[in-house]
C-alpha cells in the first residue's frame, strides 16, 4: 500500500483545513481533489453542478479522484466522494482512509445554507437524510476515524496527528 492518507466526511468538517495542516506537519504532500475538478472543467463546483446537475458531478468527480496518482500525499476530496465507488475502490487501495466525524448539529452550524455550498443534495432531500445516508458510507470506507464534536480546530488536528502516527508503531 502507498502511504497516503485520504480524509472523508461531511462539507465543513474540515477535510480541507485539517488536510493541509496535518500534511504540514507530516512532510506530506497536499492535494485538494476540488480544486483538480475545477481545473479541469475551468469553472467552479457550482457552476458545474449548475450546468451539468448532480449525477453529472458525480461522475466528474468519480473519474477526477479515481485518476489521482499520489504518493506520500495527504488527498482530501469533496465529501461526495463516498458516492463514487470506482475513486473510493481506488483510496482504498492507495491509502489509509481518515473519516472527519462531526454531530449533524456541529456540521448544521457550519453550513447555514448546503445548497447554496453546493452540496449534492437530491431533490426532496433534506440535509438531514443526507447526513444519515452519508454516515453509513463514511462508516463503510473508514480506516480511522476521528470525532471532533467539542474540539477545536487545533485539537482536531492534533487528534488526527496521534492517530496517524500511532499507525505506524
Ligand atoms: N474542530 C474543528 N475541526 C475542523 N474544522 C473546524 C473545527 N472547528 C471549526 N472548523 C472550521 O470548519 C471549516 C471547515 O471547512 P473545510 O476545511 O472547507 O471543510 P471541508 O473540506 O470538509 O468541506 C473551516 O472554516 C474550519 O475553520
Ligand atoms: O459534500 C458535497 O456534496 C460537496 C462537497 C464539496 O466539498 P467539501 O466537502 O470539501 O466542502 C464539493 O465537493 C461539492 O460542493 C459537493
Ligand atoms: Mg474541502
Amino acid at each position: 500500500m502507498k502511504n497516503n492518507f485520504i480524509f472523508i466526511g461531511m462539507p465543513a468538517v474540515g477535510k480541507s483545513t485539517v488536510g493541509v495542516v496535518v500534511a504540514k506537519r507530516l512532510g506530506m504532500k497536499f492535494i485538494d481533489t476540488d480544486l483538480l475538478i475545477q481545473e479541469q472543467e475551468n469553472r467552479l463546483l457550482r457552476e458545474i453542478i449548475a450546468d451539468v446537475g448532480e449525477d453529472g458531478f458525480l461522475r466528474i468527480e468519480n473519474q477526477v479522484n479515481r485518476d489521482v496518482n499520489a504518493e506520500n500525499a495527504v488527498i482530501s476530496p469533496g465529501g461526495s466522494v463516498v458516492y463514487c465507488e470506482e475513486a473510493m475502490q481506488h483510496f482504498k487501495e492507495i491509502g489509509t482512509v481518515v473519516y472527519l466525524k462531526a454531530s449533524y448539529q456541529t456540521i448544521k452550524r457550519r453550513i447555514r445554507s448546503p445548497k447554496k455550498r453546493g452540496v449534492v443534495l437530491r431533490e426532496g432531500q433534506t440535509f438531514k437524510d443526507l447526513y444519515h445516508e452519508r454516515t453509513e458510507l463514511f462508516e463503510k470506507y473508514a480506516d480511522i476515524t476521528i470525532c471532533e464534536d467539542g474540539c477545536r480546530i487545533e485539537e482536531t488536528i492534533e487528534n488526527v496527528l496521534d492517530a496517524v502516527e500511532s499507525l505506524g508503531k
